[in-house]
C-alpha cells in the first residue's frame, strides 16, 4: 500500500504539487491524467524520490520512503517511462538484466528472468536477447522498456506515459500485456497518461489533477457517475460518459434470457463491444456464450442502452 500524505513540491515560488493525499492499495493500478503541466510527473518521481518533496511524507507498505537510500528505491520500485531509456551499448538481454546485476542475482536466476520476460512479452529470447536496442522497433523498445522495469520483480511499478509514443494497434497489445502481467505478479502499478482511453482501460482508480492539485481520486464507474467539478467532467468528455461505461462492464451483466440469432458474442466481452456488433450488423439482440461455450441468453439493443446510464 502506498501512503501519500499531504505532499507538496515548491520550486521557487511556483508549487508544482499542492498538498496531495491519497492511498493506493497495493495490487491495483492508479492512473494519473490532468492537462499538461499540472504536477503528474513531479507526483510519480517524489515516490521513488527522483524528485524530493517540500513538504509531506510517503509511506510504501508502511515505510516513509524518506527513510530509504534514494538508490535502494529505485532498485525496489518499477519505473518506465516514455521513450523507455534504454542503455543503447547493451543488449536487450543486458538492459533488461540492469537492476539483477545491481543486486547480486546469480547469473542462472538473471537469465532465466530475463528469458521469462522475452517469452511474456512475445519477444523470442534467441532473437531478441542479443540484439541492440537500435536494431528493436519502437513497439519492440517499449516492451523491453517495461520488461526491464518488471526484471527484479518489484511490487511497484511507476510508469510515465509508457506507451504515448506508440501506434494504436500496438498500444492496444501493450496495455493487454500490462493488464496481464498485473493479474500474473499482483504488482502495484501507477501510471501517467494524456490518453483518457488508456486511463479508463487500465484504471482500478483514476487520479485527476489540475493546477498541482488533485481535483478527484475515484474508480472510474464513480467519476463517469459524480465527476468532482466541471474540469473533471470536461476531460472525461461528456458526449464520451455512455460508451465508457459500457466499456467498464462485462456483457456478463447485460444477459437477458431468450434466443437470438447469428454470430454470438462472449459473455466477456465489454457491453461497449456487443452495442457496437447490434448496431454495426443491424441485429436487435445477439446470443451470449458463457465461459463453458454454452449459449447463456442474449444481449439487446434496449438491455444495453438500460445499462449505459449510472446507476
Ligand atoms: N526542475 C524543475 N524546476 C522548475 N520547475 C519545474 C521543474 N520540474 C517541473 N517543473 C514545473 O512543474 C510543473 C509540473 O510539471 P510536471 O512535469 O509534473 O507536469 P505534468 O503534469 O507531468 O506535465 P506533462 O503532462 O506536460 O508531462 C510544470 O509547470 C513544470 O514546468
Amino acid at each position: 500500500m502506498i501512503e501519500i500524505d499531504a505532499i507538496s513540491k515548491a520550486y521557487g515560488d511556483v508549487t508544482v504539487v499542492d498538498n496531495v493525499s491519497m492511498t493506493i492499495e497495493a495490487g491495483s493500478i492508479t492512473v494519473i491524467v490532468g492537462t499538461s503541466g499540472s504536477g503528474k510527473t513531479t507526483l510519480l518521481r517524489m515516490i521513488n524520490r527522483l524528485v524530493e518533496p517540500t513538504s509531506g511524507s510517503i509511506r510504501i507498505d508502511g515505510e516513509d520512503n524518506g527513510a530509504i537510500a534514494p538508490h535502494e528505491l529505485r532498485r525496489r520500485i518499477g519505473y518506465a517511462i516514455q521513450g523507455h531509456g534504454l542503455f543503447p551499448h547493451r543488449t536487450v538481454a543486458d538492459n533488461i538484466a540492469t537492476v539483477p546485476k545491481l543486486l547480486g542475482w546469480p547469473q542462472d536466476r538473471i537469465d532465466a528472468r530475463v528469458e521469462e520476460l522475452l517469452n511474456l512479452f512475445q519477444l523470442d529470447p534467441a532473437s531478441f536477447g542479443p540484439r541492440f536496442p537500435h536494431e528493436l522497433s519502437g513497439g519492440q523498445s517499449q516492451r523491453v522498456g517495461v520488461a526491464r522495469a518488471l526484471a527484479a520483480e518489484p511490487n511497484l511499478l511507476l510508469m510515465d506515459e509508457p506507451f504515448g509514443a506508440l501506434d494504436p494497434v500496438i498500444r492496444a497489445k501493450a496495455q493487454d500485456d500490462l493488464l496481464a502481467i498485473q493479474k500474473h505478479f499482483g504488482t502495484t502499478i501507477i501510471l501517467v497518461t494524456h490518453d483518457m482511453e488508456e486511463a479508463f482501460g487500465l484504471a482500478d482508480r483514476i487520479a485527476v489533477m489540475d493546477g498541482g492539485r488533485l481535483l478527484q481520486y475515484a474508480t472510474p464507474s464513480e467519476m463517469l457517475a459524480s465527476p468532482a467539478t466541471d474540469f473533471v467532467a470536461s476531460l472525461i468528455g461528456t458526449a464520451e460518459r455512455p460508451f465508457r461505461l459500457l466499456a467498464l462492464n462485462p456483457v456478463e451483466r447485460a444477459v437477458e434470457p431468450g434466443a437470438a440469432e447469428g454470430k454470438p458474442i462472449s459473455a466477456d466481452a465489454s457491453q461497449r463491444d456487443a452495442l457496437a456488433e447490434l448496431l454495426w450488423s443491424g441485429r436487435p439482440a445477439l446470443p451470449v456464450t458463457g465461459k463453458d461455450g454454452a449459449v447463456a441468453g442474449r444481449v439487446t439493443v434496449d438491455g444495453l442502452l438500460k445499462q449505459a446510464r449510472p446507476a
